[in-house]
């Protein structure tokens, strides 16, 4: 039998009965109508299926104050972390919500009716104390941070029905309610099942950690993954679940499962341990596994920890008989290599020599293409590292060239474009100032706000292209300061960027001007005419400055070939 949940009845929130179902479903439409983000979709979720038994909805204000002072609902039952329903007040009046009414909760993806709230309170939280009480006050916690900056100013509070499940369309499989895993253990008649919570990719070190803990237990093993929200910047989820398929079949004869669990993660250390171990004993886990900064966000900007490395053992231990499930306490393994085997740091005897990977010389090595070592990690969740982690010579950049209109830029983007074609490789996509306001910002005109607008444009589809691996070359004249770091900003979240300023002079580019534009500009027939009667703020960021007046078209590109050689992006010709 799998362990009892938390509060003794696992929540089951989805009507079963056909006609309850229905007139639900009916009511639902008739509601005033939430829709729900990412993260409360999340909650709503784990509220419905369980996850979180003993809540049967959002927390009102008693079960609130009471989480945020004491760790305790108003039954007095354990529960370390708030899941409240944030609204605003402008919200609260549009739909006129009051205590007692009913609301339909919809998901923003779909707009699909999920559940039927019916409100207890709306109440206006302390964020400060909430802040200082959950995760410790420092104001870089990124929970702090989504609470001051993106939580809205009132909390609504009340139980829930269900009316649809939530929709997934990725590793549906692998995604096991509570109901459904308690089931799948008993099948395959399980009793004991130590669960291992991560937000990771999975190398030997933790495939050790749990085999261990098996072992000790003479338990089987739940690896069991956060893919919901995680903390910003982590590797992404479809990554991380083709690793941990790939390191499964390395658990010996079935006894480890995946299962998946769309949770969104506060990274609130200790307070998140003790929610997290009742959450896996809601899916019916007996032990639960806590690490070395269990769901720490690691240090602040100051290079100051959170939280101590064991803070959140210290705080699971205190509710250990509460809890009822089994705590497994880890201290950070390591690799011991004249016996090739992982030993927790604390039982490594003094003088032994060890090895260790941290994770920024990991990414480094995904990044340079660098070896990863065997005892490190498995090959097969190595390729799968690689593969989202493309060498520079397959990922995608862009050069953004800045200058005057008839600067050159124009002539050493088509050059580029061309000597990039021969190298082959990547696609090429050419943003000429002209093609994009065509094709893109027809109804555009040249005063700033236009101007900003068709750079926001061109950067937004240079980091879609970039993102997708191709090389882009835009060529605008972005006489604007803040918009070229705009675009910057934007296609750097995907590959690099490359801003090379044509700074040819004006009257050299008015001189070489065979269609007469700067003649026309000059005598007003064309108003606002960069570099005429508009400025051109020049780039003190630039990557590349050149001067077509100075500098052949030919060794212009061939500069930029070199730049884009030094940073890895050329494949060498075999
Ligand atoms: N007032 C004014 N100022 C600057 N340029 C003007 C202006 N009016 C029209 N044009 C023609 O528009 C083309 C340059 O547009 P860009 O998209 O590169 O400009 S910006 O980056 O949005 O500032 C460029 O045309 P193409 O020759 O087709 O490139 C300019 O000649």
């Amino acid at each position: 039998m799998a362990n009892p949940p938390h509060g003794g009845i696992l929540k089951d929130l989805l009507a079963r009965d056909a006609p309850r179902h229905d007139e639900l479903q009916k009511e639902s439409e008739t509601l005033p109508a939430i829709v729900l983000n990412e993260r409360q979709l999340c909650d709503l979720e784990l509220i419905l299926n369980g996850g979180f038994s003993p809540l049967e909805g959002f927390m009102n204000e008693q079960d609130y104050n009471g989480v945020v002072a004491d760790l305790r609902l108003k039954s007095g039952a354990l529960f370390s972390m708030p899941i409240c329903l944030d609204i605003s007040p402008k919200q609260v009046q549009a739909l006129g919500l009051k205590s007692g009414g009913r609301v339909t909760l919809r998901d923003f993806r779909d707009d699909r009716n999920l559940a039927i709230l019916t409100i207890d309170d709306i109440y206006k939280p302390d964020k400060q104390k909430e802040a200082k009480e959950v995760f410790g006050g420092d104001p870089e916690h990124p929970a702090i941070k989504y609470l001051m900056k993106q939580t809205q100013e009132m909390y609504i509070g009340g139980k829930v029905e269900a009316v649809n499940r939530l929709n997934h369309y990725d590793y549906v499989a692998l995604r096991y309610t509570p109901a459904e895993l308690r089931t799948h253990f008993d099948k395959l008649g399980w009793t004991k099942v130590v669960a291992f919570q991560t937000r990771n990719p999975m190398h030997r070190a933790h495939r050790e950690l749990t085999v261990r803990a098996a072992r000790d237990r003479q338990a089987n093993v739940l690896i069991h993954p956060v893919v919901g929200l995680t903390k910003p910047g982590d590797i992404d989820h479809f990554t991380r679940v083709r690793v941990y398929e790939a390191l499964m079949p390395r658990y010996p004869n079935g006894m480890a499962v995946l299962g998946l669990l769309g949770l969104a993660m506060r990274m609130g250390g200790p307070r998140e341990a003790i929610w997290h171990a009742i959450i896996r004993k809601n899916h019916g886990a007996t032990h639960f596994i806590v690490g070395r900064d269990h769901a720490g966000p690691g240090k602040n900007s100051k290079g100051v920890d959170f939280y101590g490395p064991y803070d959140a053992q210290t705080a699971i231990e205190k509710y250990r008989e509460e809890l009822g499930i089994d705590v497994v306490e880890f201290q950070q393994m390591t690799y011991l290599p004249d016996s090739d085997e992982y030993q927790p740091k604390d039982t490594v005897a003094q003088g032994t020599k060890t090895l260790d990977i941290s994770g920024t010389e990991l990414r480094r090595r995904l990044k340079t293409g660098a070896p990863i070592p065997e005892w490190f990690s498995y090959p097969e969740v190595v390729k799968v590292l690689r593969e989202s982690n493309p060498p520079r010579y397959s990922q995608g950049f862009t050069i953004f060239l800045t200058g005057l209109w008839n600067s050159g830029k124009d002539a050493i983007a088509r050059a580029l474009q061309v000597t990039l074609n021969q190298q082959g490789g990547r696609s090429v996509s050419l943003l000429l100032g002209e093609t994009v306001r065509s094709e893109l910002s027809a109804e555009l005109g040249f005063t700033r706000e236009d101007r900003d607008t068709n750079i926001a444009r061109i950067a937004f589809v240079a980091s879609e292209l970039t993102k997708a691996g191709a090389a882009v070359i835009a060529a605008p004249i972005a006489p604007f300061d803040q918009a070229r770091k705009d675009a910057r900003h934007i296609v750097e979240q995907y590959g690099t960027f490359i801003l090379v300023h044509v700074a040819t002079s004006v009257e050299y580019a008015e001189k070489t001007d065979k269609r007469g534009i700067y003649q026309r500009a000059r005598e007003g027939k064309i108003k606002n005419f960069t570099g005429v009667d508009d400025p051109y703020e020049k780039p003190a960021d630039a990557d590349l400055t050149v001067d077509a007046e100075k500098q052949s078209v030919r060794s212009i590109v061939h500069q930029i070939i070199l730049m884009l050689e030094a940073g890895g992006y050329l494949e060498a010709a075999t």
